[in-house]
Formats: C-alpha cells, sequence, structure tokens
C-alpha cells in the first residue's frame, strides 16, 4: 500500500474496524473509505492508503475459519470482505508496473454471521461503486462504463506476434478479468477473415464488449465485419477493446500513452491495457473510410501507408516471431535497399488554422442529407477518384516520395511515436510525408528521433506533417505495396476522409 492518506477520517463515507487476513486473532484496524481512497490505520499507528482508481474489484464472502483463541474477533463466526488492486511498482529495470495487491478484511462485530457478512457486503459494494472511473466532462465527446458483471467476447489470433497470445491471456489477461467480474467467452482465430466473418453474423446482444487480444490487423477485421452489417450503426455502440498479442500494436501503444501512462511494452503493455478494460471506461473513436480505384471500402481505425513504412511493415512479416524487434530488422533492410515512389498527393487541410486540431468541442458530423438508412456513411468531401480533387484541396508539388503515411493515433508501433499530438476523436488525419532526397542517414535520424516522437524537432526539410480532414494518393504504376491499419493492400489510387466518433473503444481517458 502507499503512504499517505488524502483525506482526514471527516471525509470518510464509511469507517470500521476490521481484522486483516483470513485468520482469525491480532488486534483490529480502523479503516476509513472516502470518494478517492481506502485508508487503512494499524495497531501501531502507522497508515496507508489504497487508491480507489488502482481497484478493480471488490467481494464479500462468509469466513469458513473460526478459532478458540482469547481474541475478542476469533469465536464470532465471522465474514470478510477482499479488494483488489493494481498499483504501479518500480522494480529494478525500466519503468513502473502494475502488479496485483489483494487485500482482505474480516468482520467480526458479533454471533450473528449474517449480521457480519451484511456489513461486508456493504463495504465491498461501495468500494465497487466508488472504484468505477469518473466519466471525464468533454462537450461534445460521450463516454460510458462497462457494466458489472460484464459478458466480454474475446477474439485471440493464436498466430499473431510471437505466437504466444493464447499462452499470455491465460497467465495475464485472464486473471485480471476474474478481479474485475468480466466474464470473458474466446473465440480463437482459425485463418485469416474469420473474426470479419463471425462479426458479420455476431448476435451483439450477447456481449458487453468486443475485445481483441491480436495484432492491428485482427482489430482491422473486426472494423470492417461490424461495417458489413445492415444494423452497424447500432453494431458499433458495441465498445471495442485492443489487448497487445501481435507485433506492432500500435492501437494497444497509443491508448496506453493516451491514458497518461510510461511507454512500456510486450507484459507491461499487456497489464496496463488489461487494467484499463479493467476498468472499463469507453469513449469514441474516429475512423477514416478509405476507396480505392478497383472500388474496394475499407474503414481504418489507425493508418494508411505508401513507400518505405509500407514495405517495412509488409518486408518484416516474415520475422514476426521475433515479435517488435521485427521492424528494427525491416527498417534496416529497407534503408540499404532505399526507394523512391512516383505519384501525386493531394489533400484537404484541416481548418483554416492549419496545424491545430479541431478543439474538442467540435460537434460530430451530421449524417448526410438523404443518407439510407443503412446506408454507410458517405464520404461527402471527397470527388470520384479519376476526377480531379475539389477546388479547396492542395496538390503536393513535388511528385516523388521515400514515404507517404497517414495515422490517425498517436504511436505506428509500440516503439513509435508518430503523432504526439494524436487522439481518439481528434478529428485530424495526420498527414505525413518524406520527399525524395532524403539520405540514408537523415532517414534513420528521423525514425531513430521517432522513438521520442521528436522527429519534427529535427526540422528535415524532406520530412512533412500536415493535419488533414481528407486525402488523395495516385501512385504511378503498380508496384510496391500499401497498407491499411497494417495489412497489405495492392498499390492503386486511394482516397480517404475522416468520419468522427464513428466506433467506441475502451480507453484509459
Ligand atoms: N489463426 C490464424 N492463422 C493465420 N492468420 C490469422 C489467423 N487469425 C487471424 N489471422 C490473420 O493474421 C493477420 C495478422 O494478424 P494481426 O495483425 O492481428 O497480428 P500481427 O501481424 O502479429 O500484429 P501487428 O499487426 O500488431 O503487427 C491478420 O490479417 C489476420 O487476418
Amino acid at each position: 500500500m502507499g503512504l499517505g492518506m488524502d483525506a482526514g477520517l471527516e471525509d470518510a463515507v464509511l469507517r470500521g474496524r476490521f481484522w486483516p487476513g483470513l485468520a482469525p486473532g491480532g488486534a483490529a484496524w480502523a479503516l476509513a473509505l472516502t470518494e478517492r481512497e481506502l485508508q487503512v490505520l494499524r495497531p501501531d499507528g502507522t497508515g496507508a492508503a489504497l487508491p480507489l482508481a488502482d481497484c478493480v474489484g471488490s467481494a464479500a464472502f462468509p469466513s469458513s475459519s473460526s478459532s478458540s483463541s482469547s481474541s475478542s474477533s476469533s469465536s464470532s463466526p465471522s465474514a470478510c470482505f477482499s479488494v483488489v488492486c493494481y498499483p504501479f511498482r518500480k522494480g529494478r529495470w525500466g519503468s513502473p508496473a502494475r502488479q496485483r495487491l489483494q487485500r482482505t478484511f474480516r468482520v467480526a462485530h458479533g454471533p450473528d454471521a449474517e449480521g457480519n457478512l451484511r456489513i461486508a457486503q456493504a463495504w465491498s459494494q461501495r468500494i465497487r461503486e466508488l472504484s468505477v472511473p469518473a466519466v471525464p466532462v468533454r462537450e461534445g465527446a460521450s463516454y460510458g462504463v462497462l457494466p458489472r458483471p460484464c459478458r466480454a467476447l474475446v477474439l485471440l489470433n493464436p498466430q499473431s506476434g510471437a505466437g504466444r497470445a493464447l499462452d499470455d491471456f491465460h497467465a495475464v489477461v485472464q486473471p485480471m478479468l476474474a478481479d474485475a467480474d468480466i466474464a470473458p467467452s474466446i473465440f480463437i482465430t482459425e485463418r485469416p477473415h474469420h473474426a470479419q466473418e463471425r462479426m458479420r453474423e455476431e448476435d451483439l446482444s450477447q456481449w458487453d464488449t468486443l475485445v481483441v487480444m491480436s495484432g492491428d490487423g485482427l482489430l482491422h477485421e473486426v472494423v470492417n465485419g461490424l461495417m458489413e452489417r445492415p444494423d452497424w450503426e447500432e453494431a458499433l455502440k458495441t465498445p471495442l477493446c485492443i489487448l497487445p498479442g501481435g507485433s506492432g500494436n500500435a492501437l494497444a501503444a497509443s491508448i496506453n500513452y493516451y491514458a497518461g501512462n510510461d511507454h512500456v511494452a510486450k507484459k507491461k503493455l499487456l497489464t496496463n491495457c488489461t487494467f484499463i478494460l479493467c476498468k472499463g471506461l469507453h469513449a469514441q473513436m474516429d475512423l477514416v473510410s478509405l476507396s480505392t480505384a478497383s472500388g474496394k471500402r475499407f474503414f481504418s481505425f489507425l493508418g494508411f501507408g505508401w513507400g518505405f513504412i509500407a514495405d517495412v511493415d509488409i518486408d518484416s512479416e516474415k520475422y514476426r516471431r521475433l515479435g517488435n524487434a521485427r521492424f528494427t530488422l525491416g527498417t534496416l533492410q529497407c534503408l540499404a535497399r532505399l526507394r523512391v515512389y512516383q505519384g501525386r498527393l493531394s489533400y484537404l487541410p484541416l481548418g483554416p488554422e492549419h496545424g491545430a486540431p479541431p478543439a474538442p468541442r467540435d460537434p460530430p458530423e451530421p449524417p448526410e442529407e438523404g443518407t439510407e438508412q443503412g446506408a454507410l456513411p458517405s464520404d461527402s468531401l471527397l470527388a470520384p477518384l479519376g476526377q480531379p480533387v475539389p477546388a479547396s484541396w492542395a496538390v503536393v508539388p513535388e511528385e516523388e516520395f521515400v514515404c507517404v503515411y497517414a495515422i490517425y493515433q498517436s504511436h505506428l508501433g509500440t516503439n513509435l511515436l508518430m503523432a504526439p499530438a494524436a487522439r481518439l476523436d481528434d478529428g485530424c488525419i495526420h498527414l505525413f510525408y518524406v520527399r525524395a532526397g532524403i539520405s540514408r542517414v537523415a532517414l534513420l535520424k528521423v525514425f531513430l528521433a521517432m522513438g521520442r516522437g521528436t522527429h519534427l524537432d529535427l526540422g528535415c526539410p524532406h520530412l512533412h506533417h500536415v493535419p488533414v480532414r481528407a486525402f488523395r494518393l495516385e501512385p504511378r504504376g503498380s508496384a510496391g505495396v500499401m497498407t491499411v491499419d497494417g495489412e497489405a493492400l495492392a498499390c492503386e489510387p486511394v482516397q480517404g476522409q475522416l468520419h468522427r466518433r464513428l466506433c467506441r473503444v475502451v480507453c484509459g481517458s
């Protein structure tokens, strides 16, 4: 337990004297529950406090133990309540990690077993109520909290990342969900598009949340499966959740960053993201609608890439067993044979203030007039591919690029903070492009600086960043690959526009 209590006993919602642990005996401790923490005063006068922001659950139960010791508590038919928290603990190496901490207190106020249990239940219930995260107030934004008990469908790709997703789910995720009264039902994907097919047909009334334990690719399938339903608008109200099981885990890293947590990877990131799920706060997320010249349409939550980054993503697939290290190896290989890509890039700038994302109070985009019920959101900002872009758009004068990347979350990968200002529902596509002519050394410096999100501070003349609402990319020729949310796409003209606050995602703030 941490030291220091933030309130005096006069702020207490509940107060009582209880015995620590399950075993009878010893002296009673004084407990006070405030709006923010559970305060404990030991008989020796030392105190500690458990912040309820770290608490994921509390339970009450009859105590099976009794004893004939002389303690006043020991002969009573007692009851217990327990509190489970995941506070950050500093380890020997690296950033602090959340670690489980359970405290159990015994209620033995008299011979009435039911009376003791009622007291334990009252404490446990009040602790659970006060541990529900406060819903932030932001004009235009709508938050929610997952119910308890909570029914979660977990879609898990056993092949994602280094192939440990199922083991990690059992070892890390399942015990935390049990603490938080979240009942998972696991669906293990057997092939590409399996999750997408299931989402098209699923009876969503059975679930309070759809959890993806994989990389970003499986969440892309889930989003697009939901968008293929006639009731997509209703379906998108089901909060989605990402637990990092893949190699890139860009959305999981972004959500960890938005929550204000230190940069972490692997098990620490998984623990942080599972903790966020246990707390259950959910908010709206922007999606970008992408259309291709061959008539395909995708909904994307993370980013669209062409050139260097897309090549690294796809070329390094063969090293997926290395986990996130696959991108380091892929970057070095692609740097060695640096290529130039030809095409035209156009965009609709975000607004007159160019560069500042819209104020959070901007209302959601109104539904398009004449949109049929069930019809997909229309891309009102886009002219058909094959026709010139609207006059309000800008066209990049150069037509030779090393890389184009449109990102709508902060992180491109666990270790790449590409758009530090991005937020889930900021209404902004962060369009980055690197013009041809950049040296290998300068490009390597850009990627190294991206680890800390300081690449734009380098003042690299070839690197450009424009906040936009829509963009179009017309590659010359079909050589190379494009990526949507890290998944490969044939190279062809593509354009996209942002649809604000289209789905919901479990997040920390
Ligand atoms: N059982 C499976 N076997 C093979 N491929 C699968 C299976 N289940 C899903 N897939 C496909 O695997 C692809 C990659 O999955 P995903 O992106 O989730 O993991 P990853 O590539 O390791 O992670 P990241 O995108 O973070 O790098 C997806 O396109 C998905 O369709």
